[in-house]
């Protein structure tokens, strides 16, 4: 079995695409891993992916095929990733975060807030003789140089690699978190620094 799961996600019109008649729409499902795509000329192509996530596909669906068997991995040490790629408005954030990742729409909520949660509920020890401790680092490529979001002062931190432990971001800040309201909290202050974010409010 393959190591990397690669899928597409369309998501639904905007209320505005609808409004301005730019919601016409070039895609059709073929089954849940094969859609057609027309181009301007009317040419077809076939695209088949491990799972296509249609306009009406749910947020826990996508975590259950993605992310699930990444944060099932993650407790038994083996490291996962994963990266959502895509054009400006495509859903990269929705698909991520949600509407916001505090806000606890259960139906609406993305992929951190349902990782945080799988990583606390698998953690849970039935064997008392385990013990983990889990911490949380986040940066941002901005202009080339890696910006600890935790800590703004570390503006250049470099990325090394070690053979024993993989590629390391020596002096980026760690944060240990000992619950999921914790650990989003936290994701929220480091999201809330990233230099290029919807959000983001100059004063
Ligand atoms: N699957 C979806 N269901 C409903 N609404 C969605 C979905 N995906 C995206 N949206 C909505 O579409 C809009 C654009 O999505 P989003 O902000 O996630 O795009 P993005 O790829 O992160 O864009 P950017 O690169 O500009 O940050 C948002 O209003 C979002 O709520």
């Amino acid at each position: 079995m393959s190591h990397i799961t690669v899928c597409a996600r369309f998501r639904p019109s905007s209320s505005k695409e609808k409004q301005n008649g730019n919601d016409s729409v070039c895609i059709q499902c073929i089954d849940a891993e094969t859609f057609s795509f027309k181009d301007e000329k009317d040419e077809e192509f076939v695209f088949s992916f491990d799972r296509v996530f249609y306009e009406k596909s749910e947020q826990a669906e996508v975590y259950k095929f993605l992310a699930l068997p990444i944060v099932r991995d993650a407790v038994d040490a083996i490291n996962g990733t994963v990266i959502t790629f895509g054009q400006t408005g495509a859903g990269k954030t929705y698909s991520m975060e949600g509407p916001g990742i505090l806000e606890c729409d259960e139906q609406k909520k993305g992929l951190l807030p349902r990782v945080v949660e799988g990583i606390f509920d698998s953690l849970s020890p039935s064997d008392e003789s385990m013990a983990y401790s889990v911490k949380l680092s986040m940066v941002e490529i901005y202009m080339e140089k890696v910006r600890d979001l935790f800590d703004l002062s570390k503006d250049n931190i470099q990325i090394k690699e070690s053979k024993s432990r993989g590629i390391l971001l020596p002096g980026v800040t760690e944060i240990t978190v000992l619950d999921p309201a914790q650990a989003l909290q936290t994701l929220s202050r480091g999201i809330a620094n990233r230099a290029v974010g919807e959000t983001r409010i100059l004063l």
